[in-house]
């Protein structure tokens, strides 16, 4: 049905302007939707398969026909009469705006190789240890079978997504124990995280005659780690665990301290960020002094690097990245432990090679030195660490460092359907910097990736529930779905959708409340001191942002007692020595109290720029930062705020969103069969029966820091971001959906640049 009631007032939906369809969906919601017909309750359903339709709510579910429109005219007034419903024309709310976008249906990419059966041909002879593996269900295809049997000798196992690295890993390990009778304790065994170590350990376990004395003594664990390890056999008293910098906060504090030397606000400069690059300093092996600064952004960074090195090296401390660069620096300040070492390890096998970092990769090249048996396992098109340091090239350009490296591409795709196994391929094969592989999938599913067009952040989160709550219905489980985004602020709407459902969702440890970030957090503070004048927190909060320090604070409470008024009354009366901020603060207060007899959305704007929180941004904030733009945010506040009619609704909606986070954050450690909420970035390795793509558009995937870089004719940047949404893509097994929101942050969005290759047609198969 295509027509309903909503306040008196009627509804078509062909008619009905893109932008009203949230709204007009949690009016269904709330109940205030009705049948012209029947005059029952309807809601609208927005999902991705079928055009929006009104659906009655009881059940058995009735289906009545759209009214005839008949229309009546008393005087001069015309009225369109439906089912007994006298509805004014004039007061539709169906007339189209002009240039307002319809709903588009959603679509799939027609576009792909066609599936081809892969047929193995003959089987090569193989050891019977691994005709053993194979009656146990361990079968090993052929490149597979000659990643695992070229045991001396360096390889790099190209292997791409799904194509059984793990297996190749482990089987190649065990036959190195089995049939090569290589003592344990000189093969090092190196994975991504301590999770897929254990994995692996477990899976070497289950393997035939694989014994536990054996397995513990190879030599396996994170660079971090088996590196770690080193240095304490060797010098315990100084990389003793208690100094280590475990936590970030204990780092962040650090540098805070440096700051505040050269007046860095706490609240105003991104520490994190700055942590986040002294680590990529570190780990490409780049020393306070050798940086070369590229910004004004990169000169505070290098001090407080430089300032954060000097105090670990006065307190005796420690951080993560200091273990890799240690060792580093312990094997090459003593020849004798090197050649030691060198003796020592006779075979590497890594994991994950295309996110090593330069410091990881020269410590495998030292030690590797004298039997040069290196076995690297990784996929160039699954490199998404750069902003950590690592560097693809290593893989791209391992035959430099390795030049007798025999190569084995590992091209069969175990994991996903034909259909997006082509697709992601196909999209892939734009980067430039790649190694060529043609991946080729066990099996077609027939289910085409599907690209849906929400009209922004909101309609796309509920279009993906309704789709998941249906399936669900239909007896799918919730673990067989993940939404995957690029930044974590991405899944603000998502998050909100479900935690306003009754499915069980997860999502990562880190991701803080989209309503406790810094500048999200402080713009709410503004509203929060409109309505509650005396609120100590959120007057802290906008300090910063009338450039006054915190210290005013005991200022203000003194100057409220004395005057006898509230805290924001009280800043009209400061001294700042500065005549012309008094008169500015004077302004403020009176915007301030202004706030709270006006809209969320106005009243953002008035403190985006009336009380020169835009400014603020721009001078002291973060926006020449690259990931996370403190304006970014505070578009994405004013897409909530639409949905909020009062500003005491939003901010009770945030403390609820906020709460809500800390409680699902608890809870994703137990829930096992849970929608998982996830970056890209986490998702790595992983796999889902349907996956959900978010916000595929120019500025999101790819990231507009990249676009920018590709503007300045930097082109790393954005080959990265296609790997990621490379990435994406391949954690699907069975069905993909790709979302292209026709709006992001409040303006017209254009779909991802990305998606451009998956409109081609190919002829034949290659
Ligand atoms: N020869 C094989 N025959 C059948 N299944 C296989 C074979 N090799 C691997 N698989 C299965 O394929 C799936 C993907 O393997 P795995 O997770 O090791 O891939 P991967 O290469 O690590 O993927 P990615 O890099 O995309 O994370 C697993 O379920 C694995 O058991």
């Amino acid at each position: 049905m295509k027509t309903a009631i909503y306040q008196h007032q009627n509804i078509v939906l062909d008619n009905l302007a893109r932008e009203q369809y949230q709204k007009i969906f949690l009016a269904g919601k709330n109940g205030e939707l009705h049948c012209p017909t029947c005059a029952q309750k309807v809601r609208l359903l927005l999902g991705i398969h079928e055009s929006p339709y009104f659906f009655h709510t009881q059940e058995p579910e009735i289906h009545c026909p759209d009214p005839a429109v008949t229309t009546v005219t008393e005087g001069s007034a015309s009225f369109s009469v439906q089912n007994g419903f006298k509805l004014p024309k004039g007061r539709t709310i169906t007339e189209t705006p002009n240039n307002v976008e319809l709903f588009r249906p959603s679509k799939t990419i027609e576009y792909l190789i066609p599936f081809k059966q892969v047929t193995e041909g003959c089987q090569q002879k193989r050891p019977p240890y691994l005709l053993d593996l194979a009656e146990s269900g361990v079968v090993l295809d052929r490149s597979q079978t000659a990643a695992v049997l070229d045991t001396e000798g360096s390889v790099l196992v190209l292997a791409g997504a799904g194509s059984g690295k793990t297996r190749v890993l482990t089987v190649r390990t065990a036959f190195m124990l089995h049939d090569k009778q290589i003592d344990p304790r000189t093969i090092m065994l190196v994975t991504f995280t301590t999770k897929a170590a254990a994995e692996m350990k477990d899976r070497l376990l289950s393997y035939p005659q694989m014994k536990r004395e054996k397995i513990n003594q190879l030599v396996t664990g994170t660079f971090h780690s088996i590196f770690y390890r080193i240095l304490m056999f060797h010098d315990g008293a100084n990389w003793s665990a208690d100094k280590l910098l475990k936590k970030e906060w204990q780092r962040d504090k650090i540098l805070k301290e440096a700051g505040k030397e050269i007046n860095l606000s706490e609240k105003e400069f991104a520490f994190d960020l700055a942590l986040q690059q002294i680590g990529f300093w570190k780990n490409s092996l780049l020393m306070p002094n050798e940086v070369r600064p590229a910004s004004e952004w990169d000169e505070t960074a290098v001090f407080l690097y430089k300032k954060y090195e000097e105090y670990k090296l006065r307190e005796g401390l420690f951080d993560f990245d200091d273990m890799l660069l240690g060792c580093y620096q312990l094997l090459n300040s003593s020849p004798d432990l090197l050649a030691h070492y060198q003796d020592r390890f006779q075979y590497f096998l890594i994991d994950e090679f295309q996110d090593v970092n330069k410091v990881q990769y020269e410590l495998i090249k030292l030690l590797s030195g004298k039997h040069q048996n290196v076995c690297a396992v990784g996929d160039d098109d699954q490199a998404i660490y750069s902003f950590r340091g690592s560097d693809p090239s290593y893989l791209l350009e391992f035959e430099k460092d390795f030049p007798a490296a025999k190569l084995v591409i590992l091209e069969q795709n175990y994991r996903s359907s034909h259909e997006i196994v082509a697709a992601s391929t196909q999209m892939i094969a734009a980067n430039k910097v790649r190694r060529m592989k043609r991946m080729k999938a066990q099996f077609s599913s027939g289910l085409l990736p599907l690209l849906f067009f929400p009209f922004d952040e909101e309609e796309e989160a509920t279009m993906i529930v309704t789709d998941i709550q249906e399936r669900i219905s239909n007896g799918e489980n919730p673990s067989d779905f993940a939404v995957l985004y690029r930044t974590n602020a991405g899944s603000r709407a998502i998050f909100e959708r479900l935690a306003s459902s009754n499915l069980p969702f997860k999502m990562d440890q880190d991701a803080e409340s989209f309503y406790q970030r810094y500048i999200v957090r402080s713009a709410l503070s503004f509203l929060k001191v409109s309505l509650n004048e005396d609120d100590p927190h959120a007057l802290s909060d906008i300090l910063p942002f009338l450039f006054l320090k915190q210290a005013v604070l005991k200022e203000l409470k003194a100057q409220s007692i004395l005057k006898d008024c509230s805290f924001l009354e009280a800043l009209s009366h400061l001294k700042t020595a500065h005549a012309f901020q008094e008169k500015k603060l004077k302004k403020a207060v009176t915007l301030i109290r202004g706030l709270k007899h006006m809209s969320p959305i106005i009243a953002i704007e008035k403190i985006e720029k009336d009380l020169g929180f835009l400014d603020f941004l721009k001078k002291r904030g973060n926006e020449s930062s690259k990931l996370e733009k403190g304006s970014d945010d505070l578009k994405d506040l004013k897409v909530a705020a639409k949905s909020f009619e009062t500003i005491e609704a939003l901010l009770a909606h945030s403390e609820h969103m906020s709460a809500m986070n800390k409680e699902i954050k608890k809870l994703s450690k137990h829930f096992i069969d849970a929608i998982s909420l996830s970056t890209i970035h986490r998702a790595k390795g992983l796999e889902y029966k349907t996956v959900y793509i978010i916000g595929t558009v120019d500025g999101s995937l790819p990231h507009d820091f990249a676009l920018e870089a590709q503007r300045n004719g930097d082109f790393t940047a954005i080959e990265e971001e296609r790997r990621l949404f490379y990435v994406a893509m391949t954690r699907a097994r069975n069905q993909l959906y790709i979302s292209v929101p026709q709006q992001r942050r409040g303006k017209k969005a254009n779909p991802s640049r990305f998606l451009a290759p998956l409109n081609k047609k190919k002829k034949t198969d290659s």
